[in-house]
């Protein structure tokens, strides 16, 4: 596809650490793009949004928490072909609330040595390596 008519999207990418720094997973809608696989919860920013308003809409809207504090941990870009993805990746700190899987999603809390048993949108790998680095796995 020509570079000219592919979607560019950015995204907001919430590695949130919980308990014994378990991170949530959860489980994309069959009908969507990637979907079947398991993610770390966010969503499309939206025009005029900063990075950390989208995060805290987006986790509002699947998750029904608060985010408290972010902190950066990798930019990922790829090409699926039909659209390019800018994963904007944070590790979400502290947050209020229980995640909940509001639009019906599974969850999951998973250590970060057991990721690599988790099945991800293609574009994920390197993300999967950082958060491995970071917590030490
Ligand atoms: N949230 C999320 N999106 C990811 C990940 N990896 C990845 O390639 N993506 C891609 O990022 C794109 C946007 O994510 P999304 O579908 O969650 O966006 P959204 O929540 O705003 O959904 P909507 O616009 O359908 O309501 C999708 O094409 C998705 O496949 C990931 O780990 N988490
Ligand atoms: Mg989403």
């Amino acid at each position: 596809m020509a570079e000219g008519q592919k979607k560019h999207v950015h995204v907001a990418v919430g590695v949130i650490l919980g308990a014994d720094s378990r991170i949530l997973l959860a489980k994309r809608p069959d009908h969507l793009h990637m979907g079947g696989r398991w993610e770390f919860p966010g969503g499309k920013v939206e025009p005029e949004e900063t990075i950390q308003q989208a995060m805290s809409r987006e986790l509002r809207e699947e998750l029904a928490i608060d985010v408290v504090s972010m902190e950066k941990l990798i930019e990922v870009r790829h090409d699926y072909g039909d659209k390019q993805v800018f994963l904007d990746t944070w590790c979400v700190t502290e947050f209020s609330g229980e995640p909940a899987g509001v639009e019906g999603q599974q969850l999951a809390w998973v250590s970060a040595s057991a990721l690599a048993d988790y099945h991800f949108p293609d574009a994920n790998q390197p993300i999967v390596e950082a958060v491995q680095a970071k917590l030490g796995s």
